[in-house]
């Protein structure tokens, strides 16, 4: 079966309104969803007179509800679930399209998006299967929470400070990519599952929707395990939930040293799903799987089961190119085949009584020694030319590998694939009168064919047996150090327990909002990452104005990303390598410094200190010195900022030429100044034009100007999305009188 991939337009947003949609869906004759729109349509770049057209499993237009999505291409799927198949559905489209919207979705109950809709689905058949077999059959339900951020695995139902600076490692496993040392939380209800995931958010979006975008800079993966047992088997099967990061334009984004790295990051990996795609599409001997982590986890083609991609688009103009290159992405990836692999189930049986001299009487229940599972798993659907078949050497086990040929299974070819099964046979064990007795048979059928086939090892099958028995090694190193992790003190750990409690009570209100960026900036502080620290305790400031602990909390990273910069430069003088990165990082320096209008020396050092927030890692322990007991001291009072005097400062921006009456600005735009200056997201995004993710976007860009303050209207045009257009829509919403 091949990957089904679904389209969604967005609607317009707010600040879209008065723009054009380009992209619009269109249903076609021999379309599979009956009614139901499947073509994609929008104007060549190019050449405005012609226009593109996609074809899809189905599309959803802009009016679409997360209820019908859900009904249409979720639902029918849970059945599927629990006839022990896996599932994998991912988001993905470019920055804004609203792959989170779709995924994750919105708190009221008609915005909820696929994730939770998906949990209540499962938790509503748990119950039916336990109803109709009058509890014979016990559904558990457990999930894994992570996300890939920078080429790194990290823990989202472990808060931020108790990650370690390089992530969690991956192994491949059984032919399965495992990340090591994951969580995995049991979740028994709905109610559960919204508080595990709703805090698990936070451990995600801390870094993100407050500015510092580690959300939408990271690819987020919800393991949902759904573990069916009977009096003889058990059954395993897994859906994943993946929420990609969305592909960025760096030439629009403006984005700083930092935001860069991670939005290299981002496409790079997707950029790498994309060549998997067009490797597994031409059939190539290799696929480059292993060139990041998300290929890895993700592994298309490879996955069993069943996979729905969710291709959400933006309709308007400023899109343009992104949509259409997101589009092909789609129209190549619907192309790659998924064997519809049903997990095996693992059989118990009975135990034999035991022995005399037991001091236990009675039965229990003994598992079985595993079988080869998951044989089929990772397997890729291709045709196998009849005349080779038998010629090759059969393997006797199989690796998760980036080449082809080592994972290749084929339904076609049944005798080699001891654990394919056919496709849709929807065996289910308990039904078996024989079911005790299978493992054996089954155990003996697969131990005869072992013999029977007699691989002979060739090189590469060597090889990749000597790569599995170290992946399997390594991995059971690496899952018996997971739990070796040092701990924070239960102090430490209590007062951001704390802290977040706090947060998630006022999540909405301000106070929630000052605490959040508090909450950030301590675990920026835990990792090291002094300067995106600082930020947030800036950010934090007007909410807490007055609050000396909080000042001197500044000032201490102030000095210490000074010390830093300076130890930084100091090292980078010495050897040829280096002084080439002075001078990319100079160069680089000088066009931020020429983008607003003007260089300067001091970001050379900027980049340097960029770069050595990065590389340093801090002790585990390292927040234990620090004093938390300043939280409970920061009391709220509302923020109020006096509007600084524009004039004291020295201008950074060239004035506004022809738009200003001559000697000064209009009271508009003053005002518009004022509330820009004034640094606080409230204000800001109350202006016409402006959201919250924008508001944040210019404080961040202010915070970036340290004490300097925006001049005039040429000066806010310059500021981190904003533009002309939008800087004019400011100003011109503000009413007067
Ligand atoms: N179908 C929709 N209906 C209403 N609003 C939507 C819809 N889709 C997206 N949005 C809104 O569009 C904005 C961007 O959406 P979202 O954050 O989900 O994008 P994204 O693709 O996840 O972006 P990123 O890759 O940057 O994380 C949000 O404000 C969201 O509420």
């Amino acid at each position: 079966m091949s990957v089904r991939v679904i389209a969604r337009i967005r609607p317009l947003l707010k600040h879209e309104l008065d723009k054009d949609s380009i992209v619009t869906a269109e249903s076609s004759t021999d379309g599979d969803c009956k009614g139901r729109p499947t073509i994609v349509r929008l104007p060549n770049p190019k050449n405005p007179a012609e226009s593109f057209s996609f074809q899809f499993n189905s599309v959803f237009e802009q009016d679409a509800t997360q209820q019908e999505i859900f009904d249409a291409e979720i639902s029918p799927t849970v059945k599927h679930l629990f006839n022990g198949f896996d599932l994998s559905i991912f988001a993905h489209g470019c920055t804004g399209t609203g792959k989170t919207h779709t995924m994750r979705g919105g708190k009221a109950l008609a915005d909820r998006g696929v994730i939770p809709r998906l949990l209540s689905a499962i938790f509503r058949r748990c119950k039916k299967i336990e109803k109709d077999s009058s509890g014979a059959t016990q559904v558990t339900v457990r999930l894994e929470y992570f996300e890939i951020y920078c080429e790194r695995v990290y823990d989202l139902f472990e808060p931020p400070e108790k990650r370690t600076p390089s992530g969690l490692p991956i192994r491949d496993n059984n032919r399965k990519t495992v990340v090591v040392g994951l969580t995995e939380k049991p979740c028994a209800t709905l109610k559960d599952f919204e508080q595990l995931y709703d805090q698990a958010n936070i451990n995600r979006s801390t870094s993100a929707t407050k500015l510092n975008a580690h959300s939408s800079r990271s690819h987020a993966v919800l393991g949902v395990k759904v573990t069916q047992t009977t009096e003889t088997t058990i059954r395993v099967s897994r859906a994943s939930c993946i929420d990609l990061a969305g592909s960025e334009d760096n030439r629009r984004t403006d984005n700083s040293t930092e935001r860069l790295k991670e939005s290299n990051a981002i496409n790079s990996s997707l950029f790498t799903l994309a060549n998997c795609v067009d490797a597994i599409n031409s059939k190539a001997p290799r696929i480059p799987y292993r060139e990041s982590k998300l290929t890895r986890i993700l592994s298309l083609g490879q996955n069993g089961g069943r996979t729905i991609m969710i291709l959400n688009l933006a309709p308007t103009r400023a899109y343009h190119l992104d949509t259409v290159s997101s589009l092909s992405f789609a129209s190549r990836t619907k192309k790659i085949e998924v064997s519809e692999i049903e997990n095996d189930p693992i059989y118990r049986t009975m135990a034999k009584p035991l022995a005399a001299t037991s001091s236990i009487g009675g039965t229990t229940i003994n598992r079985q020694p595993l079988r080869p599972l998951t044989a089929a798993h990772n397997a890729i659907k291709q045709e196998v030319d009849p005349k080779k078949q038998g010629t090759r050497p059969v393997k006797a086990f199989s690796v998760y590998s980036d080449t082809r040929k080592a994972a290749v299974r084929t339904s076609h070819a049944p005798t080699q694939n001891q654990g394919l099964r056919k496709p849709e046979s929807h065996k289910r064990p308990a039904e078996s009168n024989t079911a005790a007795l299978r493992p054996f048979k089954k155990s003996t059928d697969y131990a005869s064919r072992m013999r029977n086939t007699e691989p002979v090892l060739t090189k590469e099958s060597i090889d990749a047996l000597i790569s599995q028995r170290i992946d399997e090694k390594l991995t059971e190193r690496a899952l018996q150090d997971a739990g070796a992790v040092p701990k924070l003190s239960t102090e430490v750990q209590k007062r951001l327990d704390d802290l977040e409690h706090r947060i998630v009570a006022k999540e909405d209100d301000e106070k929630g909002q000052g605490l959040q960026y508090l909450l950030m900036a301590k675990q920026h502080t835990i990792r090291g990452e002094d300067t995106s620290a600082l930020r947030m305790y800036q950010l934090a400031m007007p909410f807490f104005p007055g609050n000396g602990k909080l000042r001197a909390k500044m000032d201490t990273l102030k000095e210490r990303i000074r010390s830093k910069k300076m130890a930084g430069l100091g090292i980078r003088m010495g050897s040829e390598s280096t002084r080439a990165t002075a001078t990319v990082s100079a160069s680089s320096a000088n066009l931020m410094g020429s983008l607003k209008g003007e260089k300067k020396p001091t970001k050379i050092q900027t980049e340097y200190k960029d770069e050595s927030d990065d590389e340093f890692a801090p002790p585990l322990n390292f927040d234990h010195d620090e004093s938390y007991a300043s939280d409970s001291s920061f009391k709220y009072t509302k923020a109020v900022r006096k509007p600084k005097n524009p004039a004291k400062k020295l201008p950074i921006f060239r004035d506004f030429a022809g738009e200003e009456p001559s000697g000064g600005h209009t009271p508009r735009t003053v005002h518009v100044l004022n509330i820009i200056n004034s640094r606080d997201v409230g204000r800001i995004k109350t202006l016409v034009g402006v959201g919250a993710k924008k508001a944040e976007g210019i404080v961040s860009s202010l915070l970036e100007m340290e004490d300097e303050e925006v001049l005039d209207l040429a000066g806010l045009a310059k500021l981190k999305g904003v533009g002309g257009k939008t800087a004019e829509t400011m100003r011109m919403g503000i009413k007067l009188g």
